[in-house]
């Protein structure tokens, strides 16, 4: 059997006017090694909240009342997970990238935290960056944050991504900041390396136009919890909770052509 990241039970709250709220409210999920799981629902339901609890780097404020992430069935800590056993794609790449270190540095940084650096380090870095489609990676590897574009940095991310060797990726909104034509060079890329590496990858995103492309299967969150789940053409054809037909509704109204059979 693949590889299996795990969350059980999670619940995350903050305290509003003194009061406790629960943002999360005992989220049950798991990603799949070579297959892409979209975890999707309107503005504010708690999507990037959850990417945060599974690595345990919550925003001050939001603390986890209760919730296991395990890998393979063993529980695992937010320091074991994070750039080892899970790595991230954000949606503002920019604000994921020191402004004074070169990508050089970023990518020599990754794989220190990831416990890989060696005599071949800058061979696995240039062959990264040039999976991840960074043509002339030896001229990218010296430049900094605010030479690149937005697209470039968000492959940098996937390249270092890939340099970390972690099973599992999660991505959230990788695709959000970009214009259309990026977007898709995201989504190939992230299906490449699916298919290539087996990675598991945790997508998160409000646009069904995106898990119809990319997702194998899909979780629906609402207020907090998943309220529906499963295979991506049943998401679409027979949508059953309130929040997943609305999603395909407003999707379909869109985009007409895109009406599954
Ligand atoms: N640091 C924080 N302190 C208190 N409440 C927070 C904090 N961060 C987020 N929240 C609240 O938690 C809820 C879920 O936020 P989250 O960012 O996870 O939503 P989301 O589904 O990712 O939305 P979006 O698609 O807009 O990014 C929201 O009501 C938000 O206001």
């Amino acid at each position: 059997m693949g590889r299996m990241l795990t969350i059980e039970g999670l619940r995350l709250a903050t305290r509003r006017h003194g009061a406790p709220v629960e943002l999360v409210r005992g989220l049950d999920l798991s990603v799949s090694a070579g297959a892409v799981t979209a975890l999707v629902g309107a503005s504010g339901c708690g999507k990037s909240l959850t990417c945060l609890g599974i690595q345990d780097c919550l925003p001050s404020g939001v603390t986890r009342l209760a919730g296991r992430v395990a890998v393979d069935g063993q529980v695992k800590a937010g320091l074991e997970l994070r750039g080892r056993l899970v790595a991230t794609v954000m949606q503002n790449p920019r604000s994921a990238f020191n402004p004074v270190l070169s990508m050089r540095a970023h990518a020599l940084e990754t794989l220190k935290a990831a416990g890989r650096q060696g005599p071949d380090s800058d061979k696995r870095i240039l062959a990264a960056f040039a999976e991840a489609g960074l043509d002339e990676p030896a001229r990218i590897l010296a430049l900094y944050p605010f030479q690149m574009s937005g697209g470039m940095l968000q492959r940098v991310m996937i390249a270092l991504a890939l340099l970390s060797e972690a099973p599992f990726l999660i991505a959230d909104e990788p695709t959000t900041d970009l214009d259309l034509v990026l977007q898709a060079h995201v989504l190939d890329l992230i299906e490449r390396l699916v298919a290539r590496h087996g990675l598991g990858v945790l997508l998160i995103t409000h646009d069904m136009g995106v898990v119809a492309r990319a997702a194998r299967t899909v979780a629906v969150m609402e207020s907090g919890q998943i309220v529906e789940r499963g295979d991506v053409h049943d998401i679409f054809t027979e949508p059953r909770h309130a929040a997943t037909q609305a999603l395909v509704a407003a999707h379909l109204a869109l985009y007409p052509e895109e009406q599954v059979a």
